[in-house]
């Protein structure tokens, strides 16, 4: 599509893409991360989109689950050896971004780039690097992460996979003793990996040393056939990401070497001595790394369900504001805004927040290095709540595009369900949210309990601002209400704190304290988690070099997010004492002048989001906007239309019909 040719445009987008105010291709750079990442971006993007390769011969949808897993597995097995024949050097993170859209509903090849290559990145010692790493890099082996069994999940200590090591052959037996330890979910585990990194519980000379990271062979690298004490499958349909084979493994006393053990952290030496690591949860380090690639993923998605809603919400119109004048668009309905621009507003906040924690991921990794591991606890806990804040807000976010789309949001060509269900597995997989709070309310107990001593752990410094709890602001900036955030956060840590003792005072167990305060404890974690969010988003945006009209979009749309957050929870600004209702009134007819003012200009923003037609994969949300003949012509495309009267009338209907004759 030529972005410059108007006459094939629809009128409407037309006419919004002329109220733009602002240097869109300024805010894509932004978006990028810099010009550079922009032109990186494209130029991959370019090499996918003219590949014939990536094409469908049918829709997805009406492919069997074989052929849908065939078709997905044909096209990463293509962009694998794309983007290897591309020149190195660059960094990857990036290069997964701008994949988004090109493989469709999950792909059997993911795990391995995201979580298995990771891994050995992350556990493996320098020897097994060399043995390992680039076989996967240069996919001559295919791998995944294999931790979750149909018992547990959440509870990795309580995993039940065995490996117990037989220092008489220096070997690890992987046995599954019970049902409940066959590993269960891992992402290409059921047809398409050789190998795996399984976590399970080492047991060396006698003892159970907890869950570790071990290297397995799963199948014959010439036949593919799985290996002798091993069984293999496919766990069959989800609620999405259907092109995936996500499998089941199970180990009949399966040996593998002492040196497939995964010994960068903690080692298991020939005569079975167990060497511990410099911080024992330095073998979920796998999960940390993910946890915080999440957050951008999440936030792609929300650009690419906005990008939808937004251009639909301009071609669309319904009903009548004025009674008699003509149809509106429905983005002209203030409700339509409260839908659709938030959410824009959202994807800056993932954006800002998932490059903080990645620089804060990079200089733990950089003190883990010179065997520092004073920052992990930091670390694990900005990671588990914003990857858990960014999962629910995408995913929540993607439905209300959804629903802003009316009865074509449910269609499978609008491409907003495949985006549903492809992020809210988010929410779950990588660490559960509530599990992943529940950490963060840990951390935040255990950090208020021990003000005073320092830590160096910034993200909560502030709970040792008590003096700011009597303090309420009267002043609006956008810096005053990131104020009110955390006033909001350390009184619910102190609230909770308060209760958890006065439990234990009562002389209940900690643990049975914590059970009852948990509801607490998860307001404390996620209103803790959007402050950290705020605060990013503020300081990002006042300290951007920018121009005067793309610094002004990005000030309302971080002063919108501010407030829309504010009235969702203003119970708890209220309680805390962070506002008044007078306070929150005004807030709340201020949010809808800022949906006026940023009302023109959304089609602008989220074509900054540079999505092209061919990725975003959408009926509804592309660039021309020739939303009708677009949904017809995929309507054309149903199997059932081949013929006029299917064989089904024949079989079933016609005899119903005839039957009472
Ligand atoms: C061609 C070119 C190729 C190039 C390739 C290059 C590759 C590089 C690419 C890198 C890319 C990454 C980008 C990713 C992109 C994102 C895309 C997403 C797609 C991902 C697909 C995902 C598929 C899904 C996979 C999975 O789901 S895997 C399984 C995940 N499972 C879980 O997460 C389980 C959750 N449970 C837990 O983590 C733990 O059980 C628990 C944390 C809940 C509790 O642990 P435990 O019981 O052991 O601990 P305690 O509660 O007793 O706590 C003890 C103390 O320890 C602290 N703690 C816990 N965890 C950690 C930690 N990780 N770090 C530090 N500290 C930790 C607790 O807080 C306690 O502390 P305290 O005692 O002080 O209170
Ligand atoms: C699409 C998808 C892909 C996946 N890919 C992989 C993979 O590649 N490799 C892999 O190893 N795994 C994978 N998984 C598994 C995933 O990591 C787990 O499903 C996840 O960690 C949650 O564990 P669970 O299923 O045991 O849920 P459970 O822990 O059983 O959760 C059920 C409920 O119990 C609650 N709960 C559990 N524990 C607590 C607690 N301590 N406190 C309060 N509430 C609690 C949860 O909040 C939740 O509401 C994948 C899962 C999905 C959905």
């Amino acid at each position: 599509m030529d972005k410059n040719n108007e006459r094939e445009c629809n009128e409407d987008l037309i006419r919004e893409r002329r109220k733009c105010n602002f240097n869109i291709e300024e805010l894509t750079n932004i978006v990028d991360g810099g010009k550079a990442r922009t032109a990186r971006r494209r130029e991959i993007q370019r090499l996918l989109i003219n590949d014939p390769e990536f094409l469908d011969e049918i829709p997805q949808d009406y492919m069997s689950h074989e052929d849908r897993y065939s078709n997905e597995l044909r096209k990463s097995a293509h962009l694998m050896q794309k983007l290897a024949d591309q020149e190195s050097g660059h960094d990857i993170h990036q290069d997964i971004g701008a994949l988004t859209g090109i493989l469709k509903d999950g792909n059997p090849l993911m795990v391995h780039l995201s979580m298995f290559i990771p891994a050995i990145l992350g556990q493996a010692n320098s020897e097994q690097q060399e043995k390992w790493l680039g076989r996967s890099l240069r996919n001559e082996i295919i791998g995944t992460y294999a931790q979750t069994e149909l018992g547990h999940g959440t509870f990795v200590r309580g995993l039940e996979t065995r490996a117990t090591y037989d220092p008489t052959v220096e070997e690890f037996v992987l046995h599954t003793p019970t049902i409940t330890a066959t590993k269960w979910w891992p992402g290409g585990l059921g047809k398409t990996c050789n190998y795996c990194v399984v976590m399970a519980q080492l047991y060396t000379q006698g003892r159970c040393y907890g869950p570790h990271p071990f290297i397995v062979q799963l199948r014959d690298e010439e036949t593919h056939r799985s290996l002798p004490g091993i069984t293999l499958g496919e766990i069959g349909p989800r609620l999405g990401l259907n092109s995936n084979d996500n499998g089941f493994l199970k180990f009949e006393n399966h040996r593998i070497p002492r040196t497939n053990m995964l010994m960068k952290h903690s080692q298991v030496l020939k005569d079975g001595t167990y060497v511990k690591p410099l911080h024992n949860k330095l073998s979920y380090g796998t999960m940390m790394l993910v946890r915080v690639g999440i957050v951008g993923a999440c936030s792609r998605s929300l650009q690419y369900a906005v990008t939808i809603a937004t251009r639909y919400s301009a071609v669309r119109h319904q009903s009548e504001i004025v009674p008699g004048q003509p149809e509106p668009q429905i983005l002209d309905y203030q409700t339509q805004q409260y839908k659709v621009i938030p959410q824009i507003a959202s994807v800056f906040a993932l954006i800002f927040s998932a490059r903080s924690l990645s620089k804060i991921q990079s200089s733990v990794t950089a003190k883990l290095k010179d065997g520092n591991t004073d920052l992990l606890p930091e670390l694990h806990s900005l990671s588990s709540g914003l990857k858990a804040l960014s999962s629910s807000d995408a995913s929540w976010g993607v439905e209300v595009c959804r629903l802003a789309c009316g009865g074509h949001g449910y269609l499978a060509s609008s491409n907003l369900p495949r985006t549903y269900t492809g992020t809210t597995c988010a929410i779950t997989y990588e660490g559960e949210n509530t599990v992943l709070l529940l950490q963060v309310a840990r951390y935040l107990i255990k950090s208020y309990r021990s003000i005073g001593k320092e830590t160096g752990a910034s993200s909560v410094s502030y709970l040792a601002d008590q003096t700011s709890l009597a303090s309420s602001s009267s002043s609006f900036s956008n810096k005053a209400l990131v104020q009110a955030f955390k006033l909001s956060a350390l009184s619910l840590v102190a609230e909770a704190e308060a209760r958890l003792q006065k439990l234990c005072d009562m002389g209940q167990e900690f643990y049975h304290a914590w059970n009852y305060c948990s509801v607490l404890l998860l307001k404390c974690a996620e209103a803790h988690t959007r402050y950290y969010i705020c605060e990013k988003y503020e300081q990002t945006v006042d300290s951007l070099k920018a121009s005067e009209g793309v610094k002004n979009v990005l000030q309302s749309l971080c002063r919108l997010y501010l407030i829309y957050h504010i009235t969702l929870t203003h119970g708890d600004f209220l309680k805390c004492g962070a506002l008044t209702p007078r306070n929150i009134a005004v807030l709340e007819g201020e949010m809808c002048d800022l949906l006026a003012v940023l009302r023109p200009q959304a089609v602008s923003i989220v074509d900054a989001f540079d999505i092209p037609d061919e990725l975003l994969g959408s009926t509804l949300g592309c660039w021309d906007g020739n939303v009708y003949q677009r949904l017809y012509d995929e309507a054309l495309k149903s199997p059932l239309n081949k013929t006029d009267v299917p064989d089904a009338y024949y079989k079933y209907l016609l005899p119903l019909m005839k039957s009472s004759l």
